[in-house]
């Protein structure tokens, strides 16, 4: 007989919540992507896309992980964002089961540093040397392995790279026994807690920072105003806040090429993700000085 607290086995059932943590940069969105099997935070190669906590789960026999994407670490700026996002992740730590704290394998500086500071004390914290790939020699890691030692009593060391499906399966194997025996909190077939329209904003988001390059700062945010179901279509209209006309001139582009495109873009992966035909408008705003103020983000939905 099935029940709740084992398998069709009759292996004990085991759920837990894992956090990825580390500096801006190191992989933490390709990890819980990878790990989850499907995307739920976007990507890119600017750093600081990711701004909320985001879980994703991943049902595997009797083991079910419920991932924790947390912001990177902030420590270059000082405005009322980087003080949120830095709450987001202390709070996250402290009901997780396991920690991941990622690094780029080989490298260790100030501000990974700053982030292996907020490690929560009697919890298993694994250390995940990411971007394996780029190491030439593997042998020239390991004197790096043994300093890393000293700086924390991590209870594992699992050099990776987030982009091998392989080390994906083998991690899953390493975390398992560090759940809890206890029943599922979700149901098999969920994949993550965030609703569709954050999900859209996030699919805009990574649109804008792909096609712009390293041009627009990070503290751009896109606002949904309307999503609609319309039989088996989906109205959307968006907003893209920045704070100054000439980020609203970037992302607009010569006679509003790059807005275009970033709507087209954007339109085609969400009618895969939603799997409905999407109409989708976006617009851009201008609104100085949002990332300073509290009130703002609040009513952008910022912790
Ligand atoms: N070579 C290599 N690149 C990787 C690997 N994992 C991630 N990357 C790349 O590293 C960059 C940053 O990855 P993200 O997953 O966005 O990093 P993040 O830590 O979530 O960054 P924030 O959202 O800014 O905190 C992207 O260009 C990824 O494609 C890896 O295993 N090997």
């Amino acid at each position: 007989m099935l029940s709740a607290s084992v398998d069709e086995h009759g292996e004990k059932k085991r759920c837990g919540l894992v956090a990825i943590v580390g500096r801006p940069n190191v992989g933490k969105s390709t990890l819980l992507n990878a790990l989850v099997g499907q995307k739920i935070s976007i990507t890119s190669n600017k750093a600081q896309t990711t701004r909320h906590r985001i879980t994703g789960v991943r049902s595997e026999g009797a083991a079910q992980f419920v991932f924790v994407d947390t912001p990177g670490y902030q420590t270059k700026h000082s405005a009322a964002l980087n003080k949120s996002l830095n709450k987001t992740v202390v709070s996250v730590l402290t009901d997780v089961d396991i920690v991941l704290f990622m690094v780029e394998a080989g490298k260790f500086g100030a501000d990974d540093a700053k982030a292996l500071q907020l490690m929560p004390k009697g919890k298993p914290v694994i250390l995940i040397p990411n971007k394996l790939d780029e190491v030439h020699r593997r042998s020239d890691l390991l004197p790096w392995l043994k300093s890393m030692q000293d700086k924390f009593a991590f209870a594992e060391f699992f050099p990776m790279s987030a982009y091998s499906t392989n080390d994906i399966e083998r991690l899953l194997g390493v975390l398992k026994p560090y759940l809890p025996e206890q029943p599922w909190f979700y149901d098999a077939e969920m994949l993550t807690d965030r609703s569709e329209r954050f999900l859209v904003s996030e699919v805009i988001r990574e649109k804008l920072f792909r096609l712009t390059g390293d041009e627009l700062p990070y503290n751009v945010t896109v606002v949904i105003d309307q999503f609609a179901e319309e039989g088996t279509m989906r109205r959307i209209a968006a907003t893209i806040i920045v704070e100054r006309d000439a980020h609203k001139g970037m992302v607009i582009g010569a006679k509003g090429q790059q807005l275009k495109r970033i709507a087209s873009e954007s339109r085609q992966e969400l009618e895969r993700l939603l799997e409905a035909k999407v109409f989708l408008e976006v617009w851009v705003k201008v609104r100085s000085g949002w990332a300073d103020s509290e009130e703002h983000l609040r009513s952008y939905g910022y912790e």
